[in-house]
């Protein structure tokens, strides 16, 4: 590890001078541009996916998995930007200004942060490949995919929000989630860097604790936006759900129709606390290749795609009816026998779409086998994971006996929670900390990096599940229980 560190201004400050916390540096007296977090959860859709993406509604929740990006400004006479992106073993630096200002910036091309951008400008990526081709050259076909979906997402959003005068910056990015497993990872990286970039253009309030729940839902409604911009360069044709649901937190339903105007989306306050084990195939797929296979089917097969697709939209609106009605109660076993029976009938129909795997199959296969709940694939599928809601009375040592099984054939098993919080800020990157000098330190580029694993991001930076450390905020919104953009 380091023992001096890049502060919010650039310059270097030796933190030996005080004892230092593992992993932590002191904190400096007043940078004049602090170095600052912004952090998003991951998602499990509960029902709904791929129909989604044709206009149907679709019921999301967040996970505890999160993604996490440290965003640190240089001196001034620094001009480059830079990403940081271990988890995919990238690294990347862009001279500011050779970038393609004038470009984004031309008469009916420029783009104000409040704008609905619906869709990426043809001449605007045409204008980003010269920058992108120098992107890992070095590394497999596959990997430079996977290296320039991430930069592209940051470029145009970059050119979007920024301008010439923007300062110098390193981004640097881990995240706890597994990456094109249906948990939303991208969506989790775009909701950190729209926030972060929309934060730097200082054109968001908050968040704070007095707040009025408006004014927050306009900001995360801004956020959305653009983090929708993000996906739209990872993903080709998203819905939306996952970069709405990790910028609003808890769980939601959300349906885009007309896709000129902004997503109906209705927080859900009363998402029961489901009890879901969450299970990865480690079977790697993109989501963009999976919507285009159900794409394809819609247009081989219309008549019989559309059928499928809107009993997948019944299924959604039956579990939200369910939830929504003022007798519902969640420790009734009858009740997660509809939710229960509702995610098998939404597999099938999946599997009907093409969209399964022998590996998320045998998943189902075992818990089957056990009695144990009702299992649906989540999110792309084509691998990825699975959701399985466990009965009520399923017998602990069966349970045992699954989790055995599926770890002797190499499944990854999850544990995490549902309906946490969405897009937090930590601002300066300072956390509380008991023992420091002041009672708080910042947290360093160098250790960030190092985190070791999961469980290392989680304790040094925790938003969200078991870590959560004091000092993040969210914006927070009031509850609604109905549609409010286009039906
Ligand atoms: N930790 C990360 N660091 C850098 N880039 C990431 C990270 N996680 C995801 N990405 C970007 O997101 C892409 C994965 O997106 P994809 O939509 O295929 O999977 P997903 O979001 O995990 O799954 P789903 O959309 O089904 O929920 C990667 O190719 C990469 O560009
Ligand atoms: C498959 C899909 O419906 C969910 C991916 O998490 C795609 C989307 O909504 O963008």
């Amino acid at each position: 590890m380091a023992s001096a560190k890049v502060n919010g201004t650039g310059s270097n400050v030796n933190a030996s001078s005080s004892p230092r916390m593992p992993g932590l540096a002191r904190k400096p007296s007043s940078p004049m541009n602090p170095a600052f977090m912004t952090s998003a959860p991951g998602k499990v859709i509960v029902y709904g996916e791929h129909a989604v993406v044709h206009g149907k509604a679709a019921m999301a929740a967040t996970i505890s998995l999160r993604s996490y990006l440290l965003v640190t400004t240089l001196s001034k006479s620094h001009r480059t930007i830079s990403l940081k992106f271990p988890d995919i073993g990238f690294n990347h630096t862009w001279n500011i200004d050779e970038l393609p200002w004038s470009t984004f910036s031309a008469p009916g091309k420029k783009k104000m942060y409040y704008d609905l951008v619906t869709c990426l400008d043809p001449d605007l990526v045409k204008a980003m490949q010269p920058h992108l081709s120098g992107v890992s050259p070095e590394v497999s076909d596959e990997k430079r995919k996977v290296h320039r979906a991430a930069a592209s997402s940051f470029l145009y959003l970059f050119l979007s929000l920024g301008s010439q005068t923007f300062p110098g910056c390193v981004y640097t990015l881990r995240s706890t989630l597994p990456i094109g497993a249906g948990l939303g990872s991208s969506a989790s990286i775009s909701v950190c860097l729209s926030a972060a970039l929309l934060l730097q253009i200082r054109t968001l309030a908050g968040p704070h604790e007095d707040q009025p729940p408006d004014e927050a839902e306009l900001q995360l409604e801004r956020i959305n936006r653009w983090a929708f911009v993000g996906e739209l360069n990872i993903h080709g044709n998203p819905s939306g759900v996952d970069n709405t649901v990790s910028s609003y937190g808890k769980a939601v339903l959300f349906k885009r129709g007309d896709y000129t105007k902004p997503p109906s989306t209705i927080p859900l306050h009363n998402f029961p606390e489901l009890p879901l084990l969450l299970v990865n195939t480690r079977q790697n797929r993109s989501t963009a290749t999976e919507v285009a296979k159900v794409g394809a089917l819609k247009k081989s097969m219309p008549a019989i795609t559309d059928l499928m697709l809107e009993a997948i939209e019944k299924v959604t609106s039956t579990a939200h009816k369910l939830i929504c009605s003022p007798d519902f109660d969640e420790n009734d076993p009858k009740t997660t026998e509809t939710l229960g029976t509702l995610m098998n009938i939404n597999h099938g129909l999946l599997v009907s779409l093409g969209v399964s795997h022998p590996r998320l199959e045998r998943i189902r296969e075992l818990v089957d086998f056990g009695g144990l709940g009702w299992t649906k694939l989540t999110g792309a599928g084509g691998g990825g994971c699975a959701i399985t809601l466990l009965r009520p009375d399923a017998a602990p040592d069966r349970l045992k006996e699954l989790e055995k099984k599926l770890d002797a054939e190499d499944f990854e098993r999850f544990e995490t929670t549902l309906g946490g919080d969405g897009v937090g800020v930590l601002f300066p990157a300072v956390l509380r900390q008991e023992g420091a000098e002041d009672g708080s330190v910042e947290i360093d580029q160098e250790a960030f990096l190092e985190a070791e694993g999961e469980d290392g991001v989680e304790r040094l930076v925790g938003a969200g599940g078991r870590a959560k450390k004091e000092g993040w905020k969210f914006w927070r919104v009031a509850e609604k229980n109905h549609y409010d953009g286009d039906e």
